[in-house]
């Protein structure tokens, strides 16, 4: 049966946990990172005469990187001319040398310094791995400086990566007390990682 406006006013008046924490992803949500890895992307599959489908980049955002290769290779029929490693390789320089120069996603530095500023503890949950982690924020060291931590991609607590809740999970439990699932508020721009803040109870 078609919903109501007064059911869907009785909704809207449940009573919702209050926030307490606030979880950012980073690669396209605080960080405009997202634009290079199409962009190489496209530059690998032209050499393989494919062309990009943005169907299969929602399906590899947010993943780990070996994750995502995987996909890659699946998705556009690559099975037999490139490994998911060999993928790895090929974007690996170009990569390098684009992401010292990335920007701040409109808005985001304002909302981390109200939050601050408003006491709210903030962490970074990216699939990212270490050392693309530090090429990417080498020049946005005054926003990651009020985050209470950052878990990666390669951290060992992340076991599988976005849509599986291991590192909002993780994210969660390195805050101080605590803290409920439901009292995180996750900021995300990936399918995969929508689903796995929700998965976590967030
Ligand atoms: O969106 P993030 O921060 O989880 O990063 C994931 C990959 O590195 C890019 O899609
Ligand atoms: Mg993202």
């Amino acid at each position: 049966m078609a919903s109501t406006g007064a059911d869907e006013s009785a909704a809207a008046a449940q009573p919702r946990a209050a926030i307490s924490h606030v979880i950012f992803d980073m690669d396209g949500l605080l960080l405009d990172t997202e634009g290079f890895y199409t962009e190489v992307q496209e530059k690998i599959l032209a050499r393989y005469s494919k062309v990009f489908d943005w169907s299969v980049k929602a399906k590899m955002m947010g993943k780990k990187a070996i994750e995502s290769a995987r996909i890659f290779v699946d998705e556009f029929g690559l099975a037999g001319l490139l490994t998911p490693e060999q993928f790895l390789e090929q974007r690996e320089s170009m990569l390098q040398a684009l992401f010292p120069s990335c920007i701040k996603l409109p808005g985001v530095l304002r909302l981390v310094h109200h939050l601050h500023a408003n006491g709210i503890p903030m962490a970074v949950a990216t699939g990212s791995h270490k050392s693309h982690f530090a090429l990417k924020t080498q020049n946005h060291q005054e926003m990651f400086s009020l985050m209470h931590h950052v878990v990666m991609g390669d951290d060992p607590e992340v076991k599988a990566g976005k849509p599986s809740p291991d590192i909002f999970l993780a994210a969660m439990r390195r805050f101080e007390g605590n803290v409920e699932p439901s009292k995180c508020l996750v900021f995300e721009d990936a399918p995969s990682g929508v689903a796995a803040a929700k998965i976590a109870g967030m």
